[in-house]
This record gives C-alpha cells, structure tokens and sequence, in this order.
C-alpha cells in the first residue's frame, strides 16, 4: 500500500487481543495511517513479537509494555483492552498529547470520570461500539422508543462469544441510555439485568437486559418493543471485527484537528445533528 506523505501515527494497545490484531491489520492496510508503536501488558507472551507477524505481514515495530517505548512515535493510541489497562494508558496519554480512541467497556462511574477529566488535556473518542451500523441503529432506537412510549415492553438481548468478561455489553447500555434518554427516563433507576425465581408482573416503567456467552459470537444486539398483537425488533448483528477497527480509524481521522475533547461515534459519523 503506497502512503500518503503525512499518515497519522497510531499505536495499538492490546496489540495481540482479538481487536488489536485486527486494528494492525486495519492501519497495515490504510494509505493514511501509519502503525507507530504496539502495546501489550507486561508478561504477555507476544511482548518482543513483530506486531504484523499474526497477519503475516512483518510490520517492522515491536510490541512493547513499556509505554515509553511503545507510544514514543505516536499521535493517536487505539486501545481496545481493559478498563484498568485504559486508564493507566489514558494517564500516560493526557500528560504526552496523544490522542485516544477507546474502545474498550465496562468502566464504572469512576473510571467515566477519569476519561472526562483528560478530555481536558488531550482529544478522546470513547465509544463502546465504533461500527458504523451500530451507531445508525442508535438513532432508529431513539425514534422508535418515542413513538413505543406507551404500551411497548421493552427489552434488550445481546449475544457475544465465550471470552467476553463484561456484561451486559457496553453497546447493550447504550442501547438502554438513548431509549430511556428519549423516554425521560434514568436508565440506573429503570434498568432491570436479568430475571430469576417469581419475579411478579412486568413493571412498564422497565428495560430489561439479556446476555447470551457462547462460542465465536462476534456481537448480536436485538431490541424487542413488544405491546399487545405486536412487536418490532430492531437487530443489528457483526459478523466481523473490522467494522470496528474501521471505526476506530475514522475515529483517528476525525480526532486530528482537535486538541482536546470528548468525543462519540455519533460526533465522528455526523449524527448527533441528526433529529430522531
Ligand atoms: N468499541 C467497540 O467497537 C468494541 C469494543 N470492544 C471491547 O474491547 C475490549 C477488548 O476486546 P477484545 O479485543 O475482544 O479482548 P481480548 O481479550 O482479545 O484483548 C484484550 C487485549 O488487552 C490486553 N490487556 C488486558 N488487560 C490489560 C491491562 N490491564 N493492561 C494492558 N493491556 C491489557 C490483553 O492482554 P493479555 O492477553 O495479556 O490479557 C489483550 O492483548 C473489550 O472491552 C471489548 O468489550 C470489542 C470490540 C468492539
Ligand atoms: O467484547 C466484544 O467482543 C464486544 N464488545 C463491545 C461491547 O461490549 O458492546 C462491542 C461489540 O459488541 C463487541
């Protein structure tokens, strides 16, 4: 692939999880987008490794854990691994100017809070999923909970693979938070996760959460709005990662005339100026 004579620099942190080898393999493949650096944890196997050899394709950069070492070329790191991983990523980041895009779910409040305060140092995408059709499909969500607001059930179902850790998705949640926005509901005082024993009637006022863990499941997401002699489902299923690590480039992309900020994939595909 020939380059563009100024690619953005980004580095990889999770560099041998299942995202990082696909967002390599994304940036290998972009003629704007320079890998700059690979990260793993300390003690993981790969650390030395060539950050291409998954693919086949020698990059020429080693992952590192150092954060020194492996962020020292880079503008933009892409961190798809875990909360505590980010947040000491996050740290490192906000005090050397490199721009973030952070994928990765399952923050509590305190770890939100930490994103928000080194927005104010450096430019952040956070969103917990960066494919295109999901984003499209939290405006359709916000449109049908206005029109479902009475007399619709409503419930969220999501299936991801055996090795997923967090639950209900970070996706699953957002699905929540814009329907119980465009409600005027709390999604923290509405939300019911998972049912079990003599649970009484439905409370209307709820949204509930199903998991499903299973095998190579890449991330299905299905909201039922059920009512009486009816129900719409609105589905929307990945059959591969590289809809995210697509994402996460574009993310890049829109995040190099921004010094700081906290950004969403719907400020980085333009739909927050959309009215449902
Ligand atoms: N926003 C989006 O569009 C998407 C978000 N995700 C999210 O991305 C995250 C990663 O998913 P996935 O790639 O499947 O996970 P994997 O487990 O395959 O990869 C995680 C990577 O992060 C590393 N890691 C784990 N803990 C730490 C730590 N404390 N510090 C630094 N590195 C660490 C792992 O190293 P090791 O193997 O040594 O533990 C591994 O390389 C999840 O939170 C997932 O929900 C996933 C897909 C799309
Ligand atoms: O862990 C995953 O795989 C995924 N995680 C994200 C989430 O928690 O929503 C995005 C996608 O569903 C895949």
């Amino acid at each position: 692939m020939t380059q563009r004579s100024n690619p953005l620099h980004i580095a990889v942190a999770g560099a041998s999880g299942r995202m990082g080898r696909m967002l390599i393999e994304t940036i290998a493949a972009a003629d704007d987008a320079t890998l700059a650096g690979a990260l793993d944890r300390e003690g993981n196997p790969f650390i030395g490794s060539d950050a291409g050899a998954f693919s086949g394709q020698l990059s020429g950069v080693t992952i590192r854990s150092s954060l020194a070492e492996g962020l020292a070329g880079a503008q933009y790191l892409i961190d798809f691994t875990r909360p505590e991983g980010t947040l000491e990523h996050l740290a490192y980041c906000a005090g050397h100017g490199i721009k973030m895009i952070i994928g990765t779910t399952g923050f509590d409040e305190a770890g939100k809070a930490a994103i928000r305060a080194a927005a104010e140092k450096t430019a952040i995408v956070f969103a917990p999923n960066m494919s295109i059709g999901v984003n499209v499909t939290l405006k359709l969500l916000e449109m049908a909970a206005k029109n479902f607001s009475e007399g619709y059930d409503i419930e969220i179902v999501e299936a991801h693979h055996r090795h997923k850790v967090d639950a209900p998705s970070g996706t699953a949640l957002k699905m929540g938070e814009v329907i119980a926005d465009a409600l005027g509901r709390d999604l923290k005082a509405c939300a019911v996760y998972g049912r079990e024993g003599v649970t009484g009637e439905r409370d209307p006022s709820t949204i509930g959460f199903a998991t499903v863990r299973g095998g190579d499941i890449v991330g299905d997401h299905t909201v039922l709005f059920a009512g009486i002699g009816e129900r719409i489902e609105i589905s929307h299923k990945s059959s591969s990662r590289v809809s995210y690590a697509q994402g996460a480039l574009r993310a890049a992309r829109f995040l190099a005339d921004k010094q700081t900020g906290l950004y969403d994939m719907q400020d980085v595909l333009g739909l927050n100026a959309l009215k449902a």
